[in-house]
């Protein structure tokens, strides 16, 4: 990264957390709510968390709501939902299957504020965790991507990646100069208590940037908990905004002067040596 360049003209972000459960409409219907709140609240740019459509005790569910893309219930909110509110909607992540070969990639769709497809993100790095009775193996139902992908909006250049992305520094620095870092999440409770803050920190500071992270937070009817704290950071590393558990919105300004005045007084990025 040697540009230094402030892309952002500013504005309001939100990022909404919510405690999912197994069927997709009562989950359309919480997110449906809690955007009309943020976008009423002035947010410009609304970030669902990943997941937002499902969350079930059978990870195949996810796979079963699966889209091809450009078709589909869940493609369909998100373009419809941007185009009522005149917003930049990042869709979580819905899962979308590949024509090419048919494999579901665990993606982010973001709309524009005329409901058109801006950009696309499918979750590069697949977690997995595996201690006690907890264990996850993401790669058991989803692909990987293998593109970093950025986009233009009306608050800034904003950086796309996906929860278990957060641990992969180099995906942050492949994205260049941006103003905004968002990681729509669904956090598991333990790894969450313990590094969720400290990585979400470290990724605004060390790229002198926003990060905002819609979040699941709570205990699903699968009896899964995640950590929520749906979190907005600053470039300096303070925390502007977070939100423990439960559904709910929570929203911040985006101010390019904050950028400016972090890279002008600890210039670290033009600082590096490649
Ligand atoms: N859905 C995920 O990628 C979970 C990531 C996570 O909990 C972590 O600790 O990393």
């Amino acid at each position: 990264m040697t540009q230094q360049a402030v892309n952002a003209v500013g504005g309001q972000i939100a990022a909404v957390q919510m405690v999912s459960g197994p069927d997709v409409g009562p989950n359309l219907e919480v997110a449906a709510r809690l955007v009309a709140e943020a976008a009423e609240g002035g947010a410009q740019l609304v970030a669902l968390p990943e997941y937002f459509a499902i969350i079930s005790g059978d990870e195949r569910a996810k796979v079963a709501i699966r889209e091809r893309d450009g078709v589909g219930r869940l493609q369909d909110f998100l373009s419809e939902t941007a185009s009522r509110h005149g917003i930049w909607l990042v869709g979580g992540t819905v899962p979308l299957v590949a024509e090419a070969d048919g494999k579901v990639r665990n993606t982010t769709l973001v709309c524009g504020p005329d409901g058109k497809r801006v950009a696309r993100y499918d979750k590069i790095h697949l977690f997995g965790f595996s201690r006690g009775q907890e264990r996850y193996d993401e790669a058991e139902t989803i692909e990987p991507g293998d593109s970093v992908v950025t986009f233009d909006s009306a608050v800034g250049r904003v950086g796309l990646s996906v929860c278990y992305d957060l641990r992969f520094p180099e995906l942050y620095r492949a994205m260049g100069a941006v103003d905004l870092i968002l990681v729509p999440s669904a956090f598991t409770y333990t790894t969450g208590k313990a590094h969720w803050e400290i990585l979400l920190r470290t990724r605004a500071i060390e790229n002198q940037c926003y990060v905002m992270a819609p979040a699941q937070g709570g205990r699903h009817p699968s009896g899964r908990v995640t950590w929520g704290h749906s979190m907005i950071v600053d470039p300096w590393g303070e925390i502007l905004a977070c939100r423990d558990e439960g559904e709910g919105v929570v929203a911040g300004l985006l101010e390019p002067s904050r950028i400016a005045a972090v890279r002008e007084s600890l210039p670290a990025l033009r600082h590096r040596r490649l």
